[in-house]
């Protein structure tokens, strides 16, 4: 899969490098159930009409951007791990638009024209509720007519879970309740977040939520075997590693979250903590 940056400076190099497509669109903040049915839909099509995937996304998210900065997203996943994700579902080309205020001022049609028909785009897939355009005024319905006749669109019904629509909003929303045992539920796979590890607590790389403060369950992979242990939330968002069976390594670590097994205590639980020591050190600084 090859990742492309878009913006105005580069659009018409890549406009004259385009090739007849299949485009989800789409913010796809944690790639859950509801994106995976997006981009599968437009994989099925690539298939049948033998041309490849590409997926449109915008960075930062368009509401931290209309809002000047007043609003912030919780995100679920850095750009790098959303590359992963795309990349296992079989993508072939990941553009992502610096979304601007020049940007989001496109009129609909001028968004299809020089972001879909202009890249090559013959087939466009999206969600139901999928809006583009100034103030949000295009929608699936005349993207079609957007395009002057020229791109097809499908458009993809609502995915839902426990009866409510799965979306990125709600998945935050359940994350900072805590509710890390409902993720495969909504993602299609357990919450995952990357962080570095210092000897003692956990620093998650920027973009991810973490859970609600609490002792969670978790696994984790890095450069050591994989093992289950116990990570504790704190209210600042620190993360502190409890019960490792191993001691880690310094160095990166992706954490599993399994489930929310306690309340997070003001103090560690010293008698829990596998190198107290250490921990003693750090507090001391
Ligand atoms: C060219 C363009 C312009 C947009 N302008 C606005 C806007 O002015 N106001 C707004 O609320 N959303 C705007 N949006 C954001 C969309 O409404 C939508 O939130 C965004 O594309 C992410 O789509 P999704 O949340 O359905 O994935 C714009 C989107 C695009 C692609
Ligand atoms: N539950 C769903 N069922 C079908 N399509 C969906 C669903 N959720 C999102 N989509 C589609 O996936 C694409 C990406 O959606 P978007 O990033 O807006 O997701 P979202 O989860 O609704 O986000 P938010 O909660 O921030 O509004 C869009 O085309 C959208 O219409």
């Amino acid at each position: 899969m090859k990742t492309i940056y878009l913006n105005p400076g580069n659009l018409a190099f890549w406009q004259k490098a385009a090739e007849p497509n299949i485009m989800a669109l789409g913010f796809f903040d944690g790639l859950h159930k509801g994106h995976q049915e997006v981009i599968n839909s437009a994989k099925q099509i690539g298939t049948e009409k033998k041309l490849p995937v590409s997926v449109m996304s915008f960075f930062p998210h368009p509401k931290t951007v209309l809002s000047n900065g007043s609003k912030q997203v919780n995100y679920l996943m850095p750009l790098s791990e959303k590359e992963k994700v795309l990349r296992t579902l079989g993508v072939d080309l990941f553009y992502i638009v610096e979304f601007d205020r020049e940007f989001s001022s496109l009129s609909p049609e001028e968004f299809v024209g020089k972001y879909l028909v202009d890249l090559g785009v013959v087939h466009a897939v999206a969600g139901f509720d999928y809006a583009y355009g100034c103030k949000g005024a295009g929608n699936m319905d005349r993207l079609k007519a957007d395009s002057g006749g020229l791109v097809d669109v499908t458009k993809v019904p609502k995915v839902e879970c426990r009866g409510e629509k799965i979306s990125s909003t709600c998945i935050r929303e359940r994350l900072l309740k805590g509710k890390v045992d409902e993720m495969p539920d909504f993602l299609g796979r357990e919450y995952e977040v990357d962080c570095e590890y210092d000897g003692v607590t956990l620093k998650s790389k920027p973009f991810y939520t973490l859970p609600a403060p609490g002792i969670y369950d978790v696994t984790l992979t890095g450069t050591m075997k994989t093992q289950h242990a116990e990570v504790k939330v704190t209210e600042q968002k620190e993360m502190i590693l409890l019960k490792p069976l191993s001691k880690p390594k310094k160095g990166w670590l992706t954490i599993q979250w399994h489930r929310r097994i306690g309340e997070a205590t003001p103090y560690p639980l010293y008698e829990k903590i596998w190198d107290y020591h250490s921990l003693a050190h750090h507090v001391q600084g």
